[in-house]
């Protein structure tokens, strides 16, 4: 290839953005064995960041974050989609394809609160600002008095509406968090079996037009082995479960040695009732050990965890 210019694009989020540049990077100590000349980064609205008073289930469900970057993507203006996995649809959108992932990042959950208090010593009947039900059921299986409100916006936005008073908690990622160089407001940070984050969760996903094979190559070589293991076996539960947004669950995980580990939870979509599991297998069977942990929890719930 020669000469060729690649143009990632990103949503225009502060993170989304310090996420694209971390792409960025690391496709340029990759290109010198490919022939690019230059990466550039294009900002792109979303309709997941314009409507901030609703839960995303609300606005439409899956993909508000990914639609109009995959559009673009689609339509040659772009040549690759960079995005936080946890916001991407379980299912891929056709004429796309998106195998490359960069290392994880920390991807366990933390707790903001006032005072920095602990989620054990808030005072009784707190408000913990969430929009997702997964965080809400989670949080209330360890305190069940506790009150969980809305809360839509990025992560700098949430943290100023704690510090405005509308809430005496809130549950944000440590990797949104830790890559905005925010960790001097986090409370407390859970482990991945006290709270088992959404799937994909710190992991930044890089998309591209599946018939761009001088593209396919460079990211095959750009992509990170471990970590494309653990989302393939924590994104088939979803498939499986066939969730969207609203479905109520934390999938995680874990490589030790030749062995991959995973931690899934469900809940009923009441959240009156929670499903759990925990398989190993070969890491070499990490589409398999998704799909039969995802259709476990599925008989578990016998579709309750469904509208
Ligand atoms: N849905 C919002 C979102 N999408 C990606 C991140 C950052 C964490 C990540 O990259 O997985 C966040 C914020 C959060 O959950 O705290």
């Amino acid at each position: 290839m020669k000469n060729r210019k690649i143009i990632i694009g990103s949503r225009r989020s502060k993170l989304a953005m310090i996420y694209a540049e971390k792409a960025r990077e690391k496709i340029l100590s990759y290109v010198k064995n490919f022939g690019i000349d230059e990466v550039a980064i294009k900002e792109i609205e979303t309709k997941g960041d314009q409507v901030l008073d609703q839960r995303l289930s609300e606005v439409g469900g899956k993909g508000l974050f990914s639609k109009n970057i995959e559009v673009e993507l689609l339509d040659n203006k772009i040549d690759i989609a960079v995005h936080a996995l946890k916001d991407m649809p379980s299912e891929e959108t056709e004429g796309l394809l998106t195998s490359c992932f960069l290392e994880r990042n920390d991807p366990r959950e933390t707790l903001i609160s006032k005072n920095h208090k602990q989620l054990k010593d808030l005072s009784p009947n707190s408000i913990i600002g969430t929009s997702s039900f997964r965080r809400e059921f989670q949080i209330k299986k360890m305190r069940d008095d506790l009150d969980c409100k809305l809360i839509r916006g990025n992560v700098d936005t949430r943290i100023k509406k704690l510090n405005e008073n509308f809430y005496d908690g809130i549950i944000l990622s440590y990797a949104g968090i830790n890559s905005l160089g925010l960790n001097q407001n986090i409370s407390q940070i859970f482990s991945t079996s006290e709270i088992i984050p959404c799937a994909g969760q710190g992991v930044i996903a890089l998309q591209c037009r599946d018939n761009d094979k001088e593209l396919i190559e460079i990211l095959k070589s750009v992509n990170h082995q471990l970590t494309h293991n653990c989302i393939k076996a924590e994104r088939n539960v979803l498939k499986i479960l066939e969730g969207d947004c609203e479905t109520a669950v934390g999938v995680f995980a874990s490589i030790s040695g030749f062995k991959i580990n995973l931690e899934a939870e469900l809940f009923s979509l009441d959240g009156s009732k929670r499903f759990h599991l925990k398989l190993s297998e070969n890491i070499n069977k990490a589409n398999e050990l998704g799909i039969e942990v995802g259709k476990a929890l599925k008989k578990l719930s016998n579709n309750s965890h469904k509208k």
